[in-house]
C-alpha cells in the first residue's frame, strides 16, 4: 500500500542562545545606570533538544508528554518548521498544519476578509482554494456581518474564533498541536470540540502535546516522554503515561530529600 502520511524526527538536536544579564540587584542606583548602559548581556548557547529520534505513521496518534521545560513546545516548533534544528533532520510526506498560536500572524489594521487571505496565504493554500473558504470561515466564526471591519475592531473572543475557524478550515494529513483548541464563549465552544474532533479523526497523523492525562487517553495511542530535551521513553499511551508518572513521583521525592537536607544543615548550622 501507497503511504500517503508520514512523519520522522532524526536524531534532532537544538541549542538556542540564551542572553544572561549579570545580577545588578544590590548595586546603587547610578551603578546600575552605568552597568546597563556598558555590560551587554553574555550570549549562551544551551541545548533543548538533544537527539530526539521518533517515527509516526498513518494512524499514529502521539501524545508527547514531560515536565514543564522539557522541551515538549520546541520540539512541536521543531516539526512545524518554525525552529531549524542545529542537528539532525526530518522527513515527511503528507499535507501539514500547525494548530500552536491560532491568534498569531493576523495584522490589524487588515479587515477580517483580508486576514483569511493573509493566514490563508502563510499555511500554503492557493487563492482559488481560498476564494472558497472565505465565506465558510466567515460563517463558521459568526463573522459575516464583520468581513469589512479592520480587524483590531474586534474583541478578543471574536479573534480567537477567527484563528480557529481559519487554522481549522482545511483537513490536514498531519496535525501539530499543543492543546485542545477549544475557542470563544459557551454558545461556540461546542461547536469548536465537534470540528476539532472531525479534523482529527480526519487527519492520518496528530502529534499532540498536553499536561492533559484524559486527552492523552482519550485521543492518542502512542506517546513520547521528554524530561530536559531528551527522550526517556517512548511506547503505547498508557505505559508512556505511567512512565511520566514514575518520573514525577522520582521528581518529587528528590525534592523532598533536598529540602529535608537543606533543613536539617540551617538547624544544625
Ligand atoms: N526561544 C528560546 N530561547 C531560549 N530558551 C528557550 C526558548 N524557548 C524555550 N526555551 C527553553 O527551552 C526549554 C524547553 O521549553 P519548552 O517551552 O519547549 O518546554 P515545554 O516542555 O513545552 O514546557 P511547558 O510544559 O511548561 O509548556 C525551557 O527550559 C525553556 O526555557
Amino acid at each position: 500500500m501507497k503511504t500517503t502520511a508520514r512523519l520522522a524526527a532524526h536524531h534532532i538536536t537544538l541549542d538556542l542562545p540564551l542572553f544572561l544579564q549579570e545580577d545588578r540587584g544590590g548595586r546603587s542606583w547610578l551603578s546600575s545606570l552605568f552597568s546597563a548602559a556598558f555590560d551587554p548581556p553574555r550570549r549562551e548557547f544551551r541545548r533543548v533538544l538533544d537527539d530526539i529520534s521518533f517515527e509516526a505513521n498513518e494512524g499514529d496518534r502521539i501524545g508527547i508528554v514531560g515536565r514543564n521545560g522539557a522541551g515538549k513546545s520546541t520540539l512541536l516548533r521543531v516539526l512545524t518548521g518554525a525552529y531549524c534544528p542545529t542537528s539532525g533532520w526530518m522527513d515527511e510526506v503528507g499535507s501539514k498544519q500547525a494548530l500552536l498560536n491560532i491568534s498569531l500572524g493576523f495584522n490589524g489594521e487588515a479587515t477580517v476578509r483580508e486576514n483569511i487571505y493573509l493566514r490563508g496565504m502563510a499555511m500554503g493554500l492557493r487563492t482559488a482554494q481560498l476564494n472558497d473558504l472565505v465565506e465558510p470561515v466567515l460563517d463558521f466564526a459568526e463573522l459575516a456581518d464583520k468581513s469589512n471591519h479592520r480587524l483590531r475592531t474586534l474583541s478578543s473572543g471574536q479573534r480567537m474564533r477567527l484563528g480557529f475557524a481559519i487554522a481549522t478550515a482545511v483537513q490536514h494529513d498531519i496535525m501539530v498541536m499543543d492543546e485542545w483548541i477549544g475557542a470563544g464563549d459557551a454558545g461556540f465552544i461546542q461547536k469548536a470540540r465537534d470540528r476539532m474532533r472531525s479534523r482529527v479523526n480526519g487527519a492520518k497523523i496528530v502529534i499532540l502535546a498536553s499536561h492533559n492525562f484524559g486527552l492523552m487517553k482519550d485521543v492518542c495511542n502512542k506517546g513520547l516522554l521528554l524530561d530536559q530535551g531528551r527522550l526517556v521513553q517512548a511506547g503505547p499511551i498508557k505505559e508512556t503515561l505511567k512512565a511520566y508518572e514514575d518520573l514525577l513521583k522520582a521528581h518529587s521525592a528528590m525534592q523532598a530529600g533536598q529540602s529535608a537536607e537543606a533543613g536539617a544543615s540551617t538547624s544544625g548550622g
